[in-house]
């Protein structure tokens, strides 16, 4: 029977700024977003009754919450196609750390909505941005899953055009951030927006470019977890042109010219941080169904 795969990307804010707030109290956003080659897996197979399993080294807290965003991906997918939707049983291999500002069950639940749209045959050009809005911000642009700018609260996306991979290392203190008490620490709610992205070649102008930007939830963030400094120091010493956080902390991304560099970067701050997550990789261009980088 067919099993289906699909790679559940890390989301990497390069810039979030924080530019307003809505009567409901959703932040108004603007931020440039890339997808990297370090994720989670969800698999889906047609069964007799519905059933999801875990693995992989985030797992185990993951556990205990009863309520998987995966699990709530299937559900509203099923809803909306009643006829069409069969039992099924969802496997997610957790590679991501939890809550840590990369989008991991974002990432989850967009994956399960393209396995389970392939799995149920559901047509192609059925749009499934606004089920995906209902599941988080972030869910409509892990959808996406290419560079791209999103503003309003995260749904409205605009996808740049294609993007030489980045090379990254993602580093995090394994301290899990909740993205709402981030938000309700913001000192200013009305930040100015990026600039108009015009023509950006090569590493150093793109670098060039993001220093002049920020994320407005870094700062907030820091109060809660202050390894933030520490996580942007080290990897600038291992020799980052940019470090960053990424969403709503704490994962910091650094960025480096070459994928050998990210690579020895990474074993670097493994060495002087035997606890933190640590992963290198890069951030791709665009993906083709099975998650791979498209050369
Ligand atoms: C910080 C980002 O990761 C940037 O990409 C996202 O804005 C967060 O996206 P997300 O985790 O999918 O967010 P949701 O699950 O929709 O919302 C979690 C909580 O974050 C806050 N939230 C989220 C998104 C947003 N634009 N404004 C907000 O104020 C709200 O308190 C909300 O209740
Ligand atoms: N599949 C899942 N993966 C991760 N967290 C999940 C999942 N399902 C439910 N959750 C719950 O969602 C909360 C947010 O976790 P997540 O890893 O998505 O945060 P995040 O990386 O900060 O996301 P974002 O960058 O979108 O704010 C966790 O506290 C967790 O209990």
């Amino acid at each position: 029977m067919a099993r289906i795969a699909e790679f559940a990307p890390a989301k990497i804010n390069l810039c979030l700024h924080v530019t307003g707030q809505r009567e409901d109290g959703y932040h108004l956003l603007e931020t440039i977003v890339m997808f990297a080659d370090i994720g989670d897996r969800v698999h889906v197979e047609a069964a007799r009754e519905d059933r999801f399993s875990l693995s992989g080294p985030f797992a185990p807290e993951l556990d205990a919450a009863r309520d998987n965003i995966v699990v709530r991906a299937r559900d509203m997918l099923r809803d909306a196609f009643p006829d069409i939707a069969r039992p099924v049983s969802i496997h997610l291999e957790k590679n991501l750390p939890v809550a840590s500002g990369i989008g991991g069950g974002s990432a989850d639940a967009a994956a399960s909505l393209k396995a389970l749209r392939a799995l149920w045959r559901i047509p192609q050009n059925a749009d499934l941005a606004d089920l995906a809005l209902q599941l988080g911000a972030d869910v409509p642009m892990c959808l996406a899953g290419q560079p791209l700018v999103a503003r309003g609260i995260g749904e409205r996306i605009a996808l740049l055009p294609s993007v030489a991979p980045l090379p990254i290392v993602l580093a995090n203190p394994l301290t899990g951030v909740s993205t709402p008490e981030i938000f309700s620490r913001l000192a200013s709610k009305t930040n100015p927006g990026i600039p108009e992205i015009s023509s950006i070649s090569g590493f150093h102008q793109l670098i060039d470019f993001l220093k002049d930007l920020r994320n407005d939830l870094e700062l907030p963030a820091r109060t809660i977890a202050p390894e933030i400094d520490t996580i942007n120091r080290a990897l600038q010493d291992a020799g980052a042109a940019l470090a960053r956080m990424s969403g709503s902390g704490a994962t910091c991304f650094g960025l480096y010219p070459s994928l050998e560099d990210a690579q020895s970067a990474a074993s670097e701050l493994q060495r002087r941080f035997p606890r933190w997550y640590v992963a290198a990789g890069r951030c791709i261009g665009s993906q083709n169904a099975t998650g791979k980088a498209m050369q």
